[in-house]
């Protein structure tokens, strides 16, 4: 693992490593904050998993997230979308929602995409690990959130790992991937088109599927622009109804989907996660 950068920032630091992935096969960069209470204790972490076209470094530069997580002295560990590379895959269309920086958090099945696009497996399992050995990290305290396509990242990978990820938060969460284009597209590139193989990275049908004894909360903007047609929070609220899943929605009046609503609701967030684990 070699580190590319260090930043001071809000007492704590700001960094950044290179590292070659076992589940993605080729290098990934992904990025640390650690509070400055990190210096003397293990701490609890939040996993963030962003959305289309970002890198680990969105959320570090645009959603100030470190001055809460030195606040409630947590660490923040912030991987990329996708594996990138000369030799990765990416939409034969030139799309920016299928690809490069649009991994969705599956384990691919599909030629050419299943070399390298495995970032189930990197968020569930390798990277877990390798932030447990290498940081002052409390393992018995990670939880996780994300927006858009990193919120259904979030949602789903928590789900399917209650005992790993002990809180989960999601902003403006594609709920339904099988049901919206975002989604379909992704889904068919990666998984083939038997959707029976989607329901197990669909939030929605896993809320149906295997239902969930944890609080989910989801944070959506009223005026984002991609609510009704790619996020669907309602399709959630019904499936959670109907499983009496724990579903805790804040509309936010106004906010659309961009880093300045994130910027706005973070703390509060970030709040949740420390009190729940
Ligand atoms: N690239 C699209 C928008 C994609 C988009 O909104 N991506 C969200 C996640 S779904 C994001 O976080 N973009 C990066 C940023 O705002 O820094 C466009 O330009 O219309």
């Amino acid at each position: 693992m070699e580190q590319v950068s260090e930043n001071r920032c809000f007492g704590g630091r700001q960094l950044r490593f290179k590292h070659e992935s076992s589940s993605t096969n080729i290098p990934m960069h992904f990025s640390v904050f650690l509070p400055s209470s990190a210096e003397t204790a293990k701490v609890p972490a939040l996993f963030w998993l962003s959305g289309l076209t970002c890198t680990d470094e969105n959320f570090v530069q645009k959603a100030g997230a470190q001055r809460y997580a030195e606040e409630f002295g947590m660490a923040l560990i912030a991987p990329d979308t996708s594996p990138r590379g000369e030799s990765v895959a990416d939409d034969p269309d030139g799309g920016w929602d299928f690809g490069l920086g649009a991994g969705f958090y599956v384990d691919a099945t599909e030629a050419p995409f299943a070399a390298n696009y495995q970032m189930y497996s990197y968020i569930s399992r390798e990277l877990p690990e390798l932030i447990k050995n290498h940081f002052p990290v409390d393992p018995r305290r990670f939880s996780i959130s994300g927006h858009s396509m990193g919120g259904h990242g979030a949602l789903t990978i928590a789900i399917k790992h209650p005992k790993l990820f002990r809180s989960v938060s999601a902003f403006a969460p594609i709920c339904a991937p099988s049901q919206c284009p975002w989604g379909q597209k992704a889904l068919t590139g990666y998984l083939g088109s038997d959707q029976a193989t989607w329901r197990e990275y669909d939030t929605c049908a896993l809320v149906t599927d295997r239902g969930c004894d944890f609080q989910l909360l989801v944070d959506q903007g009223s005026s984002d622009q991609f609510l009704l047609e790619q996020l669907q929070p309602d399709l959630l609220q019904k499936a959670c109804l109907d499983a009496e899943v724990d579903l805790t929605l804040r509309i936010r009046d106004g906010y659309d989907h961009s880093y300045f609503y994130i910027a706005s609701f973070i703390g509060e967030h970030i709040r949740f996660h420390a009190e729940s684990i």
